[in-house]
């Protein structure tokens, strides 16, 4: 039995039409990280940073899994349907839907969903729902503590033993369309080398040495297909 990992970020939803945090037109050129992503920013302004969410929220709905998102999809279903003898684990670090949308169900969401609340008074994690704001009430206590369920920067990501647990039984790594800046997830490579073979598929060779054995660079939309094929 294969056991492959798949760790995904922002570039295997770009082609589907959502954009990437240091692409070009990248999410973090238009706005400050401290204000958006951290608890901090939330604190000093929960309105600004709601309006950020709900601006990625609208999109959704107007986006759709592509080839890549398909792609790992029939991978995990040739699995479960003994076409082929491997398991898929998608740990991603994204908040959109599209892995699931794709039919994935091995999905990790470590740094949180976008369709998500967290309340901070009673940890329940409701749907997001249009008519949500900062104090709506919290379904399950009653109390205004909502926040988008989301890992910010200086927060512990999700999963995370799970994930490590993940990592050290796979005999595959492979990461698509992340630039391998922020850690955890930056660090996943390194922790399996020495018991699994690795491979990055990206649009470009991030910069430094590669910690990766393989990399295929071009749109995840014709690279992962073909690999998966
Ligand atoms: C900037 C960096 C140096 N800072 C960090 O890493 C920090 C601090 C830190 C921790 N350890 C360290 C060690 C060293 C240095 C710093 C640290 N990490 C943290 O704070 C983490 C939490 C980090 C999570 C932050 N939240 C995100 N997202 C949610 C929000 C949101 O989504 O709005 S991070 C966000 O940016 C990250 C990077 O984005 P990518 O997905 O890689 O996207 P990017 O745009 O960068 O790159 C896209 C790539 O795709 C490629 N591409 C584009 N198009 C295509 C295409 N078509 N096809 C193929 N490839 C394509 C491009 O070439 C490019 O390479 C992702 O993780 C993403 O989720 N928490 C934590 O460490 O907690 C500790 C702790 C421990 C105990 C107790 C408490 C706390």
């Amino acid at each position: 039995m294969q056991r492959i990992v798949v760790l995904t970020g922002a570039g295997i939803s770009e082609e589907s039409g959502l954009q990437t945090f240091r692409g070009a037109d990248g999410l973090w050129n238009h706005e400050r990280i401290e204000d958006i992503c951290t608890p901090q920013g939330f604190i000093r302004d929960p309105l600004r940073v709601d309006r950020f969410y709900n601006g990625l929220r609208a999109l959704l709905p107007t986006v759709h899994p592509n080839a890549a998102h398909l792609a790992l999809a029939e991978l995990e279903r040739a699995g479960r349907e003994r076409r082929w003898d491997g398991q898929v684990t998608i740990v991603t670090q994204n908040i959109d839907d599209l892995h699931e949308r794709a039919g994935s169900h091995n999905v990790i969401h470590m740094h949180g969903e976008l369709l998500r609340l967290r309340c901070t008074a009673c940890h329940a994690t409701p749907a997001w729902r249009t008519d949500c704001f900062p104090d709506t009430a919290c379904p399950a206590c009653g109390q205004p503590a909502l926040r988008p369920d989301i890992v910010w920067f200086g927060e512990m990501p999700y999963h995370m033993d799970i994930i490590a647990r993940h990592l050290a039984e796979c005999d595959l790594f492979v990461a698509i369309g992340t630039s391998g800046v922020v850690y955890p997830a930056a660090g996943f490579v390194d922790s399996v080398a020495g018991h699994a073979d690795t491979m990055l598929f990206n649009l470009e060779i991030p910069s430094g040495p590669s910690a990766f054995d393989q990399a295929v660079i071009g749109p995840a939309t014709r690279t992962v297909p073909a690999w998966t094929r």
